[in-house]
């Protein structure tokens, strides 16, 4: 079996990608420079602290190795934090993965599956969602995913690259078996915040708006759990290694659930109470973000197999009971 270069590997998607790979039988090497990653998460002993813009390193992995792809997801996945962050922190790290793209390309590596995001496509005008919607990202965040998305076209075009960008709806969800999950610090997402009200960490969870054009008032989303998220990135590399086109694929379910049917279900799946405090919309938020998921289940063969509410929140609360502090550190 072939070597993968993981970077953000000690990340939450990122760690479930690895182990998954790993269990296809793929010999898995990681590069992360655990900035806001977990060394615990890392389960394959080829493991780097580093840079992805550090070339010559990035020489030696692909060399020593044998690496034929890579996954990408270091450096632009601060999620909600990067919407805040300053401008050269962003730049500074868009140029970073420029810079990796380019060490992969001068040392043979051809095939990169790129960690993307739905907030390329901003504020959208019609879901569900698809790959030809226009894409106009309203934040830092989503502007550098796009940015380095074009950037990929254009090594296509100059090297003759193959890429696959997939850009996730929500991830959400931990592995089955409790041993790797979601630790974000400072935690911004829905559902981990839900779990660590229901443990007592928080006295309560705010529903950022109650106006939302959408059935209860309050803003749908299309949840996907990480290990069916880690599946597409499993699917994307074997369609590269195929000779598959390259291409941008929403990595989602085509349902949404709302806020406060997350919060109902965590109620209902943890036993404990879980009280919420109404609080105004966060900007930027849509009403309604989900995917059209046609693309990929064509292309890919990908059809989300835990992605069901129940899955989500009951193996996330396996997570968060067994690591009420996230990873020891
Ligand atoms: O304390 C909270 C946190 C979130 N929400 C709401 O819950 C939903 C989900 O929020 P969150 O978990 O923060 O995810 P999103 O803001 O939907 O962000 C996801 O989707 C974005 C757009 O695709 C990506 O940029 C991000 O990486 C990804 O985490 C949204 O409607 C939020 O307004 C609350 O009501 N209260």
């Amino acid at each position: 079996m072939s070597t993968i270069l993981v970077t953000g590997g000690a990340g939450y998607i990122g760690s479930h990608t690895v182990r998954h790979l790993m269990e296809q039988g793929h010999e898995v090497v990681v590069l992360d420079n655990l900035r806001t990653g977990h060394r615990a998460a890392v389960l394959t002993p080829h493991f780097y602290v580093g840079d992805i813009s550090d070339a010559a390193l990035i020489a030696e992995i692909v060399h020593k190795h044998k690496v034929v792809a890579a996954v990408h997801f270091a450096a632009l996945s601060l999620v909600g934090e990067s919407m805040k962050l300053p401008t050269k922190y962003l730049e500074g790290n868009t140029i970073k993965s420029q810079q990796f793209i380019q060490a992969l390309v001068e040392n043979g590596v051809r095939r990169i599956v790129f960690s993307s995001t739905a907030a390329v496509y901003g504020m959208p005008a019609v879901v569900p969602i698809s790959e030809r919607s226009p894409t106009l990202p309203i934040n830092p965040y989503g502007i550098s995913k796009l940015f380095i998305e074009q950037y990929l076209q254009m090594a296509q075009t100059l090297y003759g690259l193959k890429w696959i960008a997939l850009r996730y709806f929500n991830a959400a969800g931990a592995a089955q078996d409790g041993r790797i999950g979601e630790a974000h610090d400072p935690e911004t997402h829905l559902i981990p915040l839900v779990l660590q009200t229901a443990l007592g960490q928080r006295n309560s969870i705010s529903v950022f708006g109650q106006d939302y054009d959408t059935p209860d008032g309050t803003a749908v989303r299309d949840y996907i759990h990480v290990e069916d998220l880690a599946d597409a990135h499993a699917r994307a590399l074997q369609a590269l290694a195929d000779g598959k086109a390259s291409g941008a694929y929403n990595v989602g379910t085509g349902r949404g659930y709302s806020v406060l049917e997350v919060i109902e279900a965590a109620r209902r799946i943890t036993g404990r109470p879980i009280p919420l405090t109404n609080a105004p919309r966060r900007e930027g938020d849509p009403a309604v973000l989900v995917a059209q998921v046609d693309r990929i289940r064509t292309e890919l063969g990908f059809v989300a197999q835990h992605s069901d509410l129940e899955s989500m929140i009951a193996s996330a609360w396996k997570w968060h009971q067994h690591h009420p502090e996230g990873y020891e550190e």
